[in-house]
């Protein structure tokens, strides 16, 4: 099968549930592909080949649902994970950076001693709509001085255009288009 008729596959896979959390929002849940092994193998495998040979040495997973495949295909990868989570979740020394998203207000935090200027990223969410979350995931590792940086999301929700929010030097990628 053609990498676009896989990619339709998987697009078809996602469950839209209208009104939440808030009305007007049309909440993409991804646990209907997560929960399918064939589909889990190919979403994986499908990553795993865009990334493999940049030198990746950290995924910077966005919680909470970019722990899920952010973790998998930095052990794929034989890269690091570095959590980037919500306020007051990590214990050490931390950056924060805050963002408004599609239904609300937040910020994110990384650990201090998470990354180094010789680092090579992969920042992973599954989502980017609004592009608060990524906009300000981005900011932070860009804080370390990093040696490169590539954008990836499993779902964007192109009308949003929170693409026009991330910083154009760095690559961004996503395999599924709403
Ligand atoms: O582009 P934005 O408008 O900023 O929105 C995208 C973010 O929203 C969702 O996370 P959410 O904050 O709902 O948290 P969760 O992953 O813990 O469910 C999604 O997983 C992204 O992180
Ligand atoms: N419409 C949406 N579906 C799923 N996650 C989201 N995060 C922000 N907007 C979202």
């Amino acid at each position: 099968m053609s990498e676009s008729k896989i990619i339709e596959e998987l697009k078809a896979s996602i469950r839209n549930i209208p009104d939440f959390p808030k009305p007007g929002i049309q909440f993409k849940d991804i646990t209907t592909l997560l929960q399918n092994p064939v589909y889990l193998q190919t979403l994986i495998n499908l990553l795993v080949k865009k990334y493999q040979n940049l030198g990746i040495t950290k995924v910077c997973c966005i919680e909470s649902r970019g722990f899920f495949i952010g973790s998998i295909v930095a052990y794929k990868l034989n890269a690091g994970i570095v959590p980037i989570r919500k306020p007051g979740k990590l214990p050490a020394e931390t950056i924060s950076k805050s963002f408004t998203l599609e239904y609300g207000e937040d910020s994110l935090e990384i650990h201090t001693d998470a990354l180094t200027k010789d680092d090579v990223v992969l920042m992973h969410d599954d989502l980017l709509a609004t592009g608060g979350t990524a906009e300000a995931a981005q900011n932070l590792a860009l804080d370390f001085r990093i040696a490169e940086l590539y954008m990836n999301f499993i779902i964007e929700l192109d009308f949003l255009k929170g693409r026009d929010k991330l910083n154009k030097n760095y690559d961004i990628h996503t395999l599924i288009h709403f």
